[in-house]
């Protein structure tokens, strides 16, 4: 079911990336009412320029002269520090702030911007076809109704879940927020491996897409949990099993991606540190 965004006021989007057009996609395929969105963005992406061009949204590559209820910021973290303060006058008491930048901490958002209400948010890109997930931190200036109406934005994208502690999102933006990129890389590892093994490349990419795409499926879609269907694809003494000797070796998978996720988790508390 679509969440209810009639009264979410006027919402001004900074960004239109990758991560930022995927979101604004979502709201207006929610329902987001026409002429609540507005883009800040000196070079919007194709996506975001066709919306724009389709009327959809407004879009101005300055601040633009008008107070918003909601921003959400969805520049690099690397940009932060120069975009900030230039958002005070767009500001007014009550105005809801969502972050979903890596990194970047409430306290620094607070400073630059002089908001109370902000909600640090660390989606993932299949919010594009309302597929992501989403966890939450509410920073303790955010009252029951803006964190309602976070709720209700974020969800468009997929279900969101609250973290209690600022120090989870890092961990947040590890498995979920660059989780994708981890899975993509399974599809084209595995494809890459059929291919050598001598499957024409194009054929052993689509293998691998759809095998990853509709394992995903069937793992949400089932009431199995994830190492129980994956019993369900193991013979004993079969081929599955003979690959998962390997992959579940002690140098395996396991390790690798324990390390990756905290590796990830590492470059998110460096980016909360300045010019980084
Ligand atoms: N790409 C992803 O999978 C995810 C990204 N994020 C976060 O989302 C944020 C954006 O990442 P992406 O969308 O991947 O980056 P991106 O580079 O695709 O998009 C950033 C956008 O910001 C715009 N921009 C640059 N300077 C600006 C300014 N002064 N004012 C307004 N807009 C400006 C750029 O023109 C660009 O369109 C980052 O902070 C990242 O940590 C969070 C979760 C997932
Ligand atoms: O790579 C990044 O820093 C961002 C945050 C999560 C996904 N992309």
């Amino acid at each position: 079911m679509s969440p209810d965004l009639s009264a979410i006021g006027r919402l001004l989007l900074v960004g239109g990336g990758n991560m930022g057009g995927a979101m604004a996609r979502g709201w207006l395929d929610a329902g987001l009412p026409q002429g609540a969105l507005h883009l800040l963005d000196p070079r919007p992406g194709p996506a975001m320029r066709d919306l724009v061009e389709a009327g959809r949204l407004t879009h101005s590559t300055g601040v633009p002269s008008a107070t918003f209820d909601v921003v959400l910021l969805a520049v690099k973290p690397q940009m932060m520090a120069e975009v900030l303060p230039g958002l005070r006058p767009v500001l007014k008491p009550g105005s809801l702030v969502i972050s979903v930048a890596a990194g970047t901490t409430t306290a620094t958002i607070a400073e630059g911007l002089g908001a109370a209400a902000i909600v640090r948010a660390m989606p993932n890109t299949p919010a594009l076809i309302g597929r992501g997930i989403t966890g939450c931190f509410a920073a303790p200036g955010v009252g029951e109704e803006a964190r309602r109406a976070a709720e209700a934005l974020l969800s468009a994208s997929g279900p969101v879940v609250w973290v209690a502690t600022e120090a989870e999102i890092d961990l947040v933006t590890a498995v979920s927020g660059s989780g994708p990129a981890y899975v993509f890389l399974l599809a084209e590892a595995l494809a890459a491996a059929g291919a050598e093994a001598g499957l024409d490349p194009d054929l052993a990419m689509t293998l691998a897409r759809h095998t990853v795409a509709g394992a995903g499926e069937l793992m949400l879609r089932s009431d199995e949990a994830p190492a129980q269907l994956r019993r369900n694809v193991t013979s004993p003494n079969g081929t599955t099993q003979a690959a998962l000797d390997v992959l579940m070796a002690e140098d395996g998978l396991a390790p690798l991606l324990r390390r990756a996720v905290a590796s990830a988790a590492r470059r998110a508390a460096e980016l909360s540190e300045p010019a980084k």
